[in-house]
């Protein structure tokens, strides 16, 4: 189904530090994504999730440490060369006047066009496919700024996949989105075998759709490791301070949890 044929690269995150202003909101994380896995990072709100994630798509200096990919730090690439190899979705929606969500997704082809002429006929059909993947290609004609948060959401998942990235970066990828289109997107995302770091605040999502859940709190990695491992009562207690009851999914085994008091 995929158009995407690029190589899956490693993303490795050295004992990264953030400063902001005089505080730390983050401190030395460590977490090597590898080719192809999903890792999800989980946490409570303020817990440095975001700001991890800047770093590896190079919008935020770590005070401390680095972030490579396959082996280059993010920091000594030009935005161009990273852009082809690591789209990243931030939380923020861009303010796009005037764009169509075409427009907007196309924009994920910019880092691979060479000069005048190029491969338009390629970038077109790659700007399509990719809408048709978050099923946006019907309203590829609507301006972006008009379209619902989920609708939007997905126009910039597509712009992500038109970037036919090794890395996707994705912060809060299913923010916005509907029962059905938070678990299409996060399906589509596997089957694309793309590495994947994304920031989850639903913990059954990480737990269905991730190979390792990193779970930060403080800024600090407290937990690392397969759903199972890491979705435990006593950790959810001590993490977000609420009592849950851990089950298991009776089709996928995947962990759920329920909350209750
Ligand atoms: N530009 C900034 N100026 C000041 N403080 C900041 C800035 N960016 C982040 N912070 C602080 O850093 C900490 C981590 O923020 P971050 O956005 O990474 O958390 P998060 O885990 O993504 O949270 P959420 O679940 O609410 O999205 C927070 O305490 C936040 O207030």
């Amino acid at each position: 189904m995929s158009h995407h044929e690029v190589r899956a690269a490693e993303l490795d995150i050295r004992d990264v530090s953030c400063t902001v202003g005089e505080r730390e909101v983050l401190s030395r994380v460590s977490l090597t994504v590898a080719p192809g896995e999903m890792v999800g990072v989980v946490g409570p709100n303020g817990a440095g999730k975001s700001t991890l994630l800047r770093t590896a798509y190079r919008q935020l200096r770590p005070s401390r440490g680095r972030v490579l990919l396959d082996g280059t730090d993010v920091f000594r690439m030009s935005r161009r060369s990273l852009a082809r190899r690591l789209a990243a979705l931030p939380q923020e929606f861009p303010a796009e006047f005037e764009l169509t969500a075409h427009d907007v997704a196309a924009m994920g082809r910019v880092p691979h066009q060479r000069g005048i002429g190029g491969d338009r006929l390629g970038d077109e059909r790659i700007t399509t496919v990719s809408l048709e993947m978050v099923e946006m290609a019907e309203s590829a004609h609507r301006p972006f700024d008009r379209l619902s948060g989920g609708e939007k959401q997905r126009v910039l998942i597509a712009r992500a996949l038109a970037q036919e990235p090794g890395v996707l970066v994705l912060d809060e990828p299913t923010n916005h989105l509907d029962m059905r289109h938070q678990f299409d997107v996060l399906t589509l995302v596997r089957r694309l075998n793309v590495t994947t770091l994304a920031a989850l605040h639903d913990l059954n999502l990480a737990a269905r759709f991730c190979d390792r859940i990193c779970v930060l709190a403080a800024g600090e990695v407290v937990a690392l490791g397969t759903p199972v491992e890491v979705l435990t009562e006593p950790l959810l207690s001590e993490v977000y301070g609420v009592h849950t009851e851990i089950g298991t999914h009776p089709r996928t085994g995947a962990p759920t949890v329920l909350f209750g008091n």
